[in-house]
């Protein structure tokens, strides 16, 4: 029995969250057996946190640590292994038992069986890691979006428009949507990027790190460039936002009430109240959000159509900045 993790036989180096309570919640018997079949040591979470915990713990001792849940339970393992200062020695695999499973798709991760397979024998890449204040994301940070609409959101609308479901839900629940007053600056880039101030009214502001990291087809960041791709969708009626393709629309590169831009760090400030943000659908709230690429890169087990930059024949949706 591999469920306690504690056991004689349990092996430190190779260790595995298990959120029993994400996604469909029928995966814990199937995946319980996996791990046996590859040896992982099976630490299963009881509450919000745990997993952060278990992950901070195993990390000096494990080589690899594979979290079983969704974007939250992948989160929350990778703010445990960056906890612990253990980076450069502990490879983060995904075993995709979320709803939306955005990170896992990111990384080219199909399913159960597929994730045990590229935990074992896939290739290891080092990808950006974000930092929001004090805490680790891998795929996106967005502000504007309410805590409230963020947990209304459902699993379909998640599986389809990936981070972009929350703020769907957000502009159709929130009858006074207020827009955010803000300011923005960006720090230089390595390829020529200027520092840059915005400050003015927002609805959205969007943080991107990994590919496909809103779910849509033309909202893309490079996932080892050590950029971020920012997005800050300026106020505009929210009445034109509620349909999915009006959503998608915002990410073109004619969209007006867009402002684009890329670099590796940046703060974002309020200048009225304090602003929820959602990190990989994790809420925090503050009034100055600092983010930066951590200088440390997270290794990852990827699946073999991962791909660190976007589809050459979509195309780029950034205009570079001047
Ligand atoms: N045993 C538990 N009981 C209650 N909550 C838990 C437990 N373990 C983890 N959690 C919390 O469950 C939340 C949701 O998990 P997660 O995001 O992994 O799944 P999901 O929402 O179904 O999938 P996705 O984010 O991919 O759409 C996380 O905030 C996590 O902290």
């Amino acid at each position: 029995m591999h469920s306690e993790g504690r056991d004689s036989d349990s092996d430190p180096r190779r260790v595995l969250v298990l959120n029993p309570v994400s996604g469909s919640q029928d995966h814990v018997d199937d995946i319980v057996e996996l791990a046996a079949d590859y040896g992982l040591t099976v630490r299963q979470t009881e509450e919000a946190g745990d997993a952060m915990r278990f992950a901070r713990d195993a990390a000096p001792e494990a080589n690899l640590i594979a979290a079983a849940g969704g974007d939250g339970t992948v989160n929350e393992v990778v703010n445990g292994i960056a906890a612990a200062d253990e980076l450069e020695t502990t490879t983060l695999a995904v075993v995709p038992a979320g709803t939306g499973n955005n990170f896992a798709t990111n990384i080219g991760i199909t399913d159960l069986e597929h994730s045990f397979e590229v935990l074992e024998t896939g290739r290891r890449r080092r990808i950006d890691l974000g930092v929001a204040n004090d805490r680790a994301f891998v795929n996106s940070c967005v502000g504007g979006v309410t805590a409230e609409a963020s947990s209304e959101t459902t699993p379909d609308g998640k599986r389809a428009l990936g981070v972009l479901a929350y703020v769907k839900n957000t502009v159709a629940t929130v009858a006074d949507f207020d827009s955010l007053s803000l300011r923005v600056e960006t720090a230089e880039g390595p390829n020529g990027e200027a520092a840059q101030s915005w400050t003015g009214d927002a609805m959205f502001v969007l943080i991107g790190n990994c590919r496909r990291f809103t779910g849509t087809r033309t909202a893309q960041a490079h996932v080892e460039d050590e950029l971020f791709e920012v997005t800050i969708v300026e106020d505009a009626s929210p009445g034109r936002l509620v349909g999915d393709a009006a959503l998608e629309g915002l990410f073109d590169r004619e969209s007006a009430h867009i402002i684009r831009r890329r670099t590796p760090s940046l703060t974002v400030e309020s200048l009225e109240d304090s602003i929820e943000y959602s990190l990989d659908g994790e809420m925090l709230e503050t009034e100055t959000l600092r983010l930066k690429v951590n200088s440390q890169p997270l290794e990852v087990a990827v699946g073999e159509s991962y791909q660190e930059n976007p589809d050459a024949d979509e195309g780029w949706p950034l205009e570079p900045t001047q």
